[in-house]
């Protein structure tokens, strides 16, 4: 199903605007949205989610108008929260039995299937009688998804599941939304670059409240090819080199300063072209230095 977002916007009480006119169309397969802290992410999918009402613009998924029939998109919707909280002293298969129950899946041997496909499916099947207390992070976010996935949605929600994680869960918990995102609408909001990077087929960059750019992640890259810049410098000089470039990323590599700057030609001053990378993509964009379209938001 394709979700065609227009004009959205959201205020809070405080005054604080979240989302400022969002346009944006999310295709079938798994879509990045990408932005830092606060940039209305969380805004965005809980509207999506039906779960908090915008002040203008409107959603459509397929021929459902998301804002107005919330029962309909209530059925064809999947949705891991940021703050996912579970029960810790029920069991993985006590908790997803109840929350099978809860969807309306009455009949007791189908709740059982249900149940038990979709512990295989997230890998949970051997610790389904485990306490939900004593599950890892990554247990955890996958039991998140084995949740979300409860009578079959169409479109899957995910908000920043892989904080936290480390490196062999994160692989796991990708593995696992790659496979769902094979046939489904999956939306997936992180500050995490390489979540997108890694698994989507398209991408957003949203920042305090607007998207800034979408488009196929290898696209975006190549529009950004020539733009990027690197050297190594000594830590005392990056303040020198911030004032006269436009610096976008600072890491350090075996203990020495490397950047990354955006500039239209050559900068000068021992700087090489680099090998851009989404990282790339997303630290210009932010920066409010580059705003290529690769398609239609
Ligand atoms: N209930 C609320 N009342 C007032 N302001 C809010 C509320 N919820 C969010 N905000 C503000 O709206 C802006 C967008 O927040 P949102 O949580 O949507 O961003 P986000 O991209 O999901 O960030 P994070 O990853 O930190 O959750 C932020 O400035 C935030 O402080």
């Amino acid at each position: 199903m394709e979700l065609r977002i227009r004009n959205l916007s959201k205020t809070y009480a405080n005054g604080v605007v979240a989302l400022d006119k969002v346009t944006l169309n999310i295709p079938p397969g798994m879509f990045g949205l990408l932005g830092p802290n606060g940039a209305g992410k969380s805004t965005l999918m809980r509207i999506l989610a039906t779960l908090q009402e915008c002040d203008a613009g409107s959603v459509f998924l397929d021929d459902i108008d998301v804002l107005d029939e919330k029962d309909e998109v209530r059925r064809m919707l999947g949705y891991l929260p940021q703050d996912f909280g579970v029960y810790p002293r029920v069991t993985a298969y006590e908790l997803l039995d109840h929350f099978a129950q809860l969807k309306g899946i009455a009949n007791r041997n189908r709740r059982r299937e249900v149940v038990d496909g979709l512990l295989q499916q997230t890998n949970l099947f051997e610790v389904r009688h485990q306490k939900l207390g004593t599950f890892s992070g990554g247990m955890r976010q996958r039991f998140g998804v084995a949740q979300a996935l409860i009578g079959d949605p169409q479109l899957i929600i995910v908000d920043e599941p892989t904080a936290g994680l480390d490196p062999q869960e994160r692989v796991r918990f990708h593995n696992l939304l790659s496979d769902i995102g094979a046939d489904k609408t999956v939306l997936l909001s992180t500050h995490i670059v390489s979540d997108v990077a890694d698994l989507c087929a398209n991408m957003a960059i949203i920042n305090k409240g607007h998207v800034l750019l979408c488009g196929e992640p290898a696209r975006l890259i190549e529009g950004i090819e020539e733009n990027i810049w690197a050297r190594f410098v000594d830590k005392a000089d990056l303040p020198l080199f911030q004032k006269q470039h436009t610096v976008i990323s600072t890491r350090l590599r075996a203990g020495r300063t490397l950047i990354h700057v955006y500039a239209e030609g050559d900068p000068g001053m021992g700087f090489e072209e680099a090998h851009a990378s989404l990282e790339d993509v997303y630290f210009a964009t932010i920066a409010g230095r580059h705003n290529f379209q690769a398609g239609n938001c």
